[in-house]
């Protein structure tokens, strides 16, 4: 019994020990083999922020264009360099079309059709089909849905009538993004800024929460262990918000149908037959994910972007002073146009997305064979195969001082004209690059500065007595802060 029991173990070691050599048997670059397990076996017990191991990789092989990483088991190719970026996300784009497989299993059939999850064709596919949705001339249309419910964030923070007013901002914006998307992607005007215990408010914060021990641990099992997770039925994605998205989507479809109601919004795209030009099959499936996955991409995006960028503003008295004035200048001729020319918002949002890139890491899967060449001496050429994971560690490079000078700074002056010429357009990606870049990123821009905008035209904005110090949440998949993030809101004469 002991001597099997010892050959099993060390039949499992050995695995082990030849899987986290992957990288190094090739001769690139890597961690040492306990290095991997002891940082493995601390992270799992303190669960820092996943963006604390990409600053620490990218010190520890300072000027390394890649290096070999694993995630949970799985080799990923962590490429640092811009040049090689540019080539993994757009010049050879063919060869890595598709995402790394996330989650193998999750006995939910909507996470299946995702446009994130899809492969090959189909997401060619399905994202041909609903690219119109974000068009310039449909998100125009959006503007004044979003001013609405804008508007009313601002009747919500002067509703105590006091001179000064203590928000937390997580919850407030999380609110403002739910009423966004349902207003112009649904026309349902939902309210949940006004309503504490809005439906839809909770079924985005159920959609949407990646946080805790558990999760991390279900996460793990699913990943590396999917018939354990097949048997036990473990999920990712609560089964509540999957039945939610069904029901609205078919409701929504149906009332419009018998009223008669042509919007062009996602729901219009979807139910207009021509723009359906390869035929694809709109199950109720397909529709469900559809919309699940632009909840569940634009929700926690566009809600921590804006905290982030007003918990900033609070902290830079002077940058928010001059937002201000620019504000104060255009306050009487706000239109769509005025505020996507507005030069100093366009600074900021695009610091605070350097600062908090909220989608922190990037990654691809290498569908066809590429070959990387060795060029320094103590490079070697890669082969990837078909299969091989890539990892761009976002964050690690929009906080790192070769690319970004003082990158804890809060400075929208690296985003002046001047300046920002001197941007590599592949170390700085917040809606990450290529064909396969966020499809909702001019919507995001909009809502975000339209948002600032309104508010910032009653309010501004000082941190909170009672704020505590910023901390990072242990999150494998989001970037928010640990507490509440209280600001005090004072109104503007
Ligand atoms: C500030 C807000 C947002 C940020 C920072 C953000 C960031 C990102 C990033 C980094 C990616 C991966 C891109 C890549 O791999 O090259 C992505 C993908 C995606 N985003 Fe966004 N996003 C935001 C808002 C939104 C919104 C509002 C929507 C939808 C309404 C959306 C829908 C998506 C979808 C569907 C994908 C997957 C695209 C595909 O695989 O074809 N995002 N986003």
């Amino acid at each position: 019994m002991l001597a099997l029991c010892l050959t099993i173990l060390t039949i499992g070691f050995c695995t082990l020990v030849h899987r986290y050599l992957h990288w190094s048997r090739r001769g690139i670059k890597q961690y040492p083999f306990w290095k991997i397990w002891l940082n493995n076996i601390r992270d799992f017990i303190t669960q820092p922020p996943l963006t604390d191991a990409m600053v620490r990789a990218r010190e520890d092989f300072k000027n390394a264009r890649y290096i070999g990483t694993y995630q949970n088991f799985k080799p990923r190719l962590c490429i640092e360099d811009p040049e090689l970026i540019k080539h993994v996300f757009v010049k050879d784009f063919d060869y890595f079309v598709d995402h790394n497989v996330f989650l193998p299993y999750d006995g939910d059939t909507v996470w299946e059709k995702s446009l994130f999850n899809l492969k090959g064709d189909d997401w060619k596919q399905l994202r041909g089909f609903v690219s119109p949705t974000f068009t310039s001339s449909k998100i125009k249309l959006m503007f004044h849905t979003i001013l609405e419910c804008s508007a009313q964030v601002v009747a919500s923070l002067k509703k105590s009538g006091k001179e000064i007013v203590e928000f937390d901002v997580k919850e407030l914006f999380g609110r403002l993004t739910t009423d966004v998307f349902f207003g112009t992607h649904f026309g349902i005007l939902c309210n949940s800024v006004e309503e504490q215990t809005n439906e839809f408010y909770t079924i985005g914060q159920k959609a949407t929460n990646f946080l805790g021990f558990w999760l991390k641990v279900r996460f793990i099992v699913i990943q590396v262990f999917p018939i354990v997770a097949r048997v036990f039925g473990l999920r990712i994605f609560d089964q509540n918000v999957t039945n939610f998205f069904r029901l609205l989507v078919k409701n929504n479809i149906k009332s419009r149908k018998s009223q008669q109601i042509a919007r062009p919004d996602l729901i219009g795209i979807i139910m207009k037959s021509e723009n359906n030009p390869d035929n694809i099959e709109l199950t109720d499936e397909i529709l469900t994910a559809l919309v699940a996955t632009f909840f569940g991409a634009g929700f926690d995006t566009v809600s921590s972007a804006l905290m982030y960028t007003f918990y900033e503003l609070s902290c830079n008295s002077v940058v928010q002073q001059k937002l201000l004035d620019e504000i104060d200048a255009n306050k009487d001729n706000f239109t769509y146009q005025t505020v996507m020319e507005m030069q100093y918002l366009n600074m900021v949002v695009s610091e605070t997305l350097r600062k908090w890139p909220v989608g922190f890491f990037l990654e691809r899967q290498c569908v066809k064979p590429y070959r990387i060449p060795a060029l320094k001496d103590d490079e070697v050429e890669v082969q990837l195969k078909v299969g091989d994971g890539i990892w761009v560690p976002l964050y690690a490079l929009h906080r790192d001082p070769e690319l970004f000078s003082d990158p804890d700074r809060f400075d929208p002056e690296r985003f002046n004209p001047e300046n920002k010429k001197n941007i590599n357009q592949y170390a700085y990606m917040p809606f990450g690059n290529g064909p396969r870049g966020c499809i909702g990123s001019r919507y995001a821009l909009l809502v975000l500065k339209v948002a600032i905008f309104q508010i910032l035209q009653s309010f501004s904005v000082r941190p909170s007595k009672n704020m505590l110090p910023l901390q990072i949440a242990r999150s494998y998949l989001q970037l928010l802060p640990k507490d509440k993030m209280l600001l005090d809101f004072r109104r503007r004469n």
